[in-house]
């Protein structure tokens, strides 16, 4: 199985605070993006497409690898991915689409979710359990509802897909009104069954500044003699 890898990372961070882009944070000195492209190929995805915000193009291109793709991304997550979609070269017949935000990735995760491609799932997403009671809350903030959790799972990236069927699903999807916040969701709106895999905490995506406060430990600890 060939498999190509996208990497979003054309969003802004503006939960985060940053004043560049968040892709281009160094967690250790390095950027976000580079550790999630290193993520990517240390699970064994070679060839790796990074879809990245329009006017610090260049800024991308001078700390990533010589050899991986570089495209402009859109204005929502589903236009990065659909743009570095559209650039991704046609003999792959895998994609995983994963977020330059999960920085600390373990390669352990993009190999379960090529496992499950290789053994045959169209769509498969790395998941992990809620571990927080949930509820609804109506406009003041009221509970109005407790939400039974063993069934619900949080997703994380990489999410693989069969890439024709990656391909068709953004192709139905365009031009809709439908908001999708991942990949996942928009292979489910075309009707393809979403599989999942154990995620694992240390993928946690950095969307506020305690994430990437975290991420530091998480590095310094790796880094810490035995
Ligand atoms: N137009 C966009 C928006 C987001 N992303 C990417 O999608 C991933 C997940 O998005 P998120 O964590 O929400 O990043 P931002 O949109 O940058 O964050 P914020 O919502 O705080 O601005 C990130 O790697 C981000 O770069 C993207 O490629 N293109
Ligand atoms: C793709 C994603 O990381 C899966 O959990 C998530 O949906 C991205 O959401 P965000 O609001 O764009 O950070």
């Amino acid at each position: 199985m060939h498999a190509v890898g996208i990497v979003a990372a054309a969003g802004s961070g503006l939960r985060l605070g940053a004043e560049i882009p968040k892709a281009l944070v160094p967690l250790d000195g390095r950027p976000l993006v580079v550790w999630a492209v290193e993520s990517l190929r240390a699970g064994g995805v070679a060839e790796v497409v990074v879809a990245v915000p329009a006017p610090q193009r260049a800024a991308f291109v001078a700390v990533l690898p010589a050899d991986v793709h570089v495209v402009v991304g859109g204005d929502t997550r589903t236009a990065s991915v659909r743009a570095a979609l559209a650039a991704a070269r046609e003999h792959a017949d895998a994609v995983l689409v994963h977020d330059a935000a999960r920085p600390l990735t373990p390669p352990a995760v993009v190999a379960r979710v090529l496992a499950a491609l290789a053994a045959g799932a169209r769509a498969v997403v790395p998941v992990l359990p809620v571990v927080d009671t949930t509820v609804v809350v109506d406009a003041d903030g009221v509970v109005t509802a407790d939400v039974p959790r063993s069934p619900l799972r949080r997703v994380q990236t990489p999410q693989g897909f069969d890439r024709a069927t990656l391909v068709e699903a953004y192709g139905r999807a365009h031009g809709t009104a439908a908001e999708f916040t991942d990949d996942a969701s928009v292979v489910r709106a075309a009707g393809i069954p979403v599989h999942t895999v154990a995620g694992d905490e240390r993928a946690a995506k950095i969307t506020v500044a305690h994430d990437l406060a975290l991420a530091e430990l998480q590095v310094a600890r790796a880094q810490a003699p035995a």
